[in-house]
């Protein structure tokens, strides 16, 4: 399966009001003239959307868009899907605004997409917050980090079924108590130079992702949305610091629907032909307090 980024992504929401406030007062996103009372299009690029924040009785994560590159590597991908024994169902392709889409779960239950040819006006991204632009493009949107309690059986699907390649891994030691196994933590990309669109983690989460990155064009616009994160107080997850394995400097915040998004800049763009994998024990070369996102305020 060739897989060129992370296309989109989709989140379920009580309150668009309140995502609507968060997306343009806090990360600068534009709303797009498509949206309606039942879904909010998040624009941050040239394309129509690239967040959709759907009307729910629930608050989470909904589903990740993986983009190929046209109608040949689209049926490959459902070919080998299928051969994976994976149930494999046609998906909206109005809502998405894409040529073609099949929806299909991970061995976690994660909720996935493929598609190809998503449609533009080609309109541009001119923030209501005034930030410079989004590093998307043959990057694609970002990435995300999804719970993989199943680790064995959702790391063997995305690598030889979904065709993502190993970037690098950590083992996360989550509590004092020594009887507790570290977590797995596994950084993975797809056909683009971004060091990960994905990345699984040996944890359950409440909200169905434990994070989706965006990144921004340069550390100031990092400073100025830390700034507006604090101005409209969104609870804060992580504090400022700068990545060990993909160089990135970022901040973590909640989002409306309850898991946390990485807000950064100054990602390595990968050259996979030179590249080994490598463990790590740190996360981060500075900063990145994890914990303050576990206190209670
Ligand atoms: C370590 C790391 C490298 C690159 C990234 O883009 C990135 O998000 C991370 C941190 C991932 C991870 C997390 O999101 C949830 C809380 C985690 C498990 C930790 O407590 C340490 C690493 C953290
Ligand atoms: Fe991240």
């Amino acid at each position: 399966m060739d897989i060129r980024g992370l296309g989109y992504v989709t989140a379920l929401s009580t309150d668009l009001e309140q995502w609507r406030e968060y997306a343009i007062q806090v990360l600068g996103l534009m709303i797009a003239p498509e949206s309606t009372d039942d879904v909010l299009l998040l624009k941050l690029d040239e394309r129509c959307f690239r967040i959709a924040v759907e009307k729910s009785d629930r608050d989470g994560f909904g589903v990740s868009g993986w983009e190929v590159a046209d109608q040949q590597a689209f049926d490959q991908a459902v070919a080998g899907l299928e051969a994976a024994d994976v149930d494999v169902l046609p998906g909206e392709i109005q809502a998405r605004r894409v040529q073609a889409l099949a929806k299909f779960r991970d061995p976690e239950g994660n909720r996935h997409e493929i598609f190809w040819g998503p449609v533009s006006d080609y309109s541009r991204f001119v923030s209501p917050a005034g930030v410079k632009g989004f590093v998307t493009g043959e990057l694609g949107l970002g990435h995300v980090v999804l719970p993989a309690t199943a680790f064995d059986r959702c790391r063997e699907f995305y690598t030889h079924v979904m065709g993502f390649g190993l970037s690098d891994l950590m083992n996360v030691r989550f509590t004092p108590d020594p009887a507790e196994p570290d977590k797995r933590l596994h950084f993975l990309h797809c056909n683009n130079a971004r060091h990960h669109s994905l990345a699984i983690f040996e944890m359950p989460s409440d909200s169905g992702c434990v994070h989706m990155m965006l990144e921004v064009e340069d550390v100031d616009e990092v400073g100025r949305a830390l700034d507006r994160q604090q101005a409209h107080g969104v609870k804060l997850s992580a504090t400022l610091g700068r990545h060990i394995n993909d160089d990135m400097v970022s901040f973590y915040m909640n989002t409306p629907s309850g898991f946390d998004l990485e807000y950064g800049s100054e990602g390595l763009v990968m050259d996979w032909d030179k590249h080994t994998a490598f463990g790590t024990t740190a996360t981060s070369h500075w900063g990145h307090d994890f914990s303050i996102g576990f206190r209670q305020d």
